[in-house]
């Protein structure tokens, strides 16, 4: 009925009203924090410590959307350097992420997907892992949110096939996009 439509609607308002004014405690409590608190929000988002330093050093941020501009713009400069002091923090896919670091919780948080799946999935990722790192010299990086155990499989054989330079360009694409990810995540609690 007409009622019922309009308390819907006052409560999915109400509710973004919530949902945005955590947001703003949240880049409240960013921007107000000591320094060494502020990093260890950001940290398990990637490891790597520049890019945490120089999100933290720039506060305050105005909004959540000009700190992830930022943010973005920061992982612009990302190489080969950023790229493996990154993969020492990420699990193989498919792999049970080890240790109870916040970095574990969001891999198996991302990676849940895949976990439990069926068990010749599981192999062929590993298979895929193992031939992955012979030709390419360092772990699969792909960003495993939102995308089911065959999908990885497929990435993970069409980028067997790519150059070495394609296949950097491809891997910090992805690392970029998990750092991100996480970083909303840091946020929307
Ligand atoms: N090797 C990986 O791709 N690891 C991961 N991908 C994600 O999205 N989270 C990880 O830990």
């Amino acid at each position: 009925s007409v009622m019922e439509a309009d308390v819907m609607q006052a409560v999915q308002a109400y509710t973004q009203t919530v949902i945005a004014l955590a947001a703003k405690n949240a880049l409240a409590e960013f921007n107000e924090a000591p320094e060494h608190e502020a990093l260890s929000l950001i940290t398990p988002c990637v490891a790597i410590p520049a890019w945490a330093e120089h999100l933290v050093a720039a506060r305050p941020f105005s909004a959540i959307d000009v700190l992830q501009h930022y943010a973005a713009q920061l992982t612009d400069d990302w190489g080969t350097t950023e790229l493996n002091q990154a993969l020492s923090a990420h699990p193989r896919i498919g792999e049970k992420a080890q240790g109870n670091s916040k970095e574990t919780a969001l891999s198996k948080n991302e990676q849940s997907a895949v976990d439990g799946q069926k068990s010749a999935l599981i192999v062929a990722l590993a298979q895929g892992n193992a031939e992955y790192e012979a030709r390419f010299g360092r772990v699969f990086l792909i960003r495993a949110k939102g995308r089911c155990g065959e999908e990885i499989l497929g990435e993970l054989y069409r980028r067997l096939k790519n150059s070495a330079v394609e296949e950097e360009v491809e891997a910090l694409e992805q690392l970029r996009q998990i750092t991100l990810l996480r970083l909303e995540g840091v946020f929307a609690q």
